[in-house]
């Protein structure tokens, strides 16, 4: 379970997130909806331990982020806007190539599965010649190299077709109900976050937002 309690940030006097609790289950997977600068990106980087908050607690399967660090980051995948993997490489030298920095060991047939689970079959296509979609599929295939328990993922369907974004959906689901995987999932499609999500995570305070996640 992670649990998020009176979370605060501060950047200079400009308070971005203040005094958020929330917890997730195993097997969850919770939408995060929120106006441009409501904090959304913010808020995934505390919980990826990329930066740390103000003042408030966060616990991931009772392992607190203040004092049992190294612990928790081998429990988080995290999967940023930005694409992150090695243009000139194949599919296959990425995924070998993240597994060593991997701190867990995963057999190449385990990093092949991985692929073709989430519907990415370019094992020995260079990178440079994938479309947008298989890019993303990659990507987050390494984020789910070590086996994290909190996924978290920032816009991770943006500017693909839809063929991609339900196969993306569709691996998703299937990966939090059967590994019991925590997933925290951006997005400003709100039909694809009321397909995808079992509940959603509102930030910041426009009104637009604060009715449209009313019907969910
Ligand atoms: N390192 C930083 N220093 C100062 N201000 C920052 C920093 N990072 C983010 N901000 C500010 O915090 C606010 C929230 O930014 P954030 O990127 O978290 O929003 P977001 O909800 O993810 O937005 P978007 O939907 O546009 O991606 C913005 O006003 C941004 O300018």
């Amino acid at each position: 379970m992670l649990q998020v309690e009176h979370l605060t940030k501060h950047f200079g006097q400009t308070n971005i997130i203040d005094q958020l609790s929330f917890s997730i289950e195993p097997g969850e997977i919770v939408g995060l909806v929120g106006e441009n600068g409501a904090g959304k990106s913010t808020l995934l980087q505390l919980l990826a331990t990329i930066s740390k908050p103000t003042s408030g607690s966060i616990a991931l399967h009772g392992l607190s982020y203040q004092n049992d660090l190294k612990k928790v980051r081998k429990q988080i995948g995290f999967v940023p806007q930005d694409i992150a993997v090695w243009d000139t490489f194949t599919v296959e030298e990425n995924m070998i190539f993240f597994e060593k920095l991997a701190w867990n060991h995963r057999s190449k047939e385990e990093l092949h599965n991985l692929c073709q689970d989430m519907n990415l079959f370019q094992w020995k296509q260079r990178v440079s010649t994938l479309s947008g979609g298989m890019k993303r599929k990659l990507n987050l295939a390494i984020s789910l190299i070590h086996q994290p328990n909190l996924l978290l993922l920032d816009e991770p369907t943006v500017g693909i077709d839809l063929k991609s974004r339900i196969e993306i959906g569709q691996y998703l689901r299937r990966r939090a109900k059967e590994e019991q995987t925590m997933i925290l999932y951006t997005s400003h499609d709100l039909d694809e976050i009321q397909r995808l999500c079992d509940r959603v995570l509102l930030i910041g305070n426009d009104p637009f937002y604060r009715d449209s996640v009313k019907f969910f």
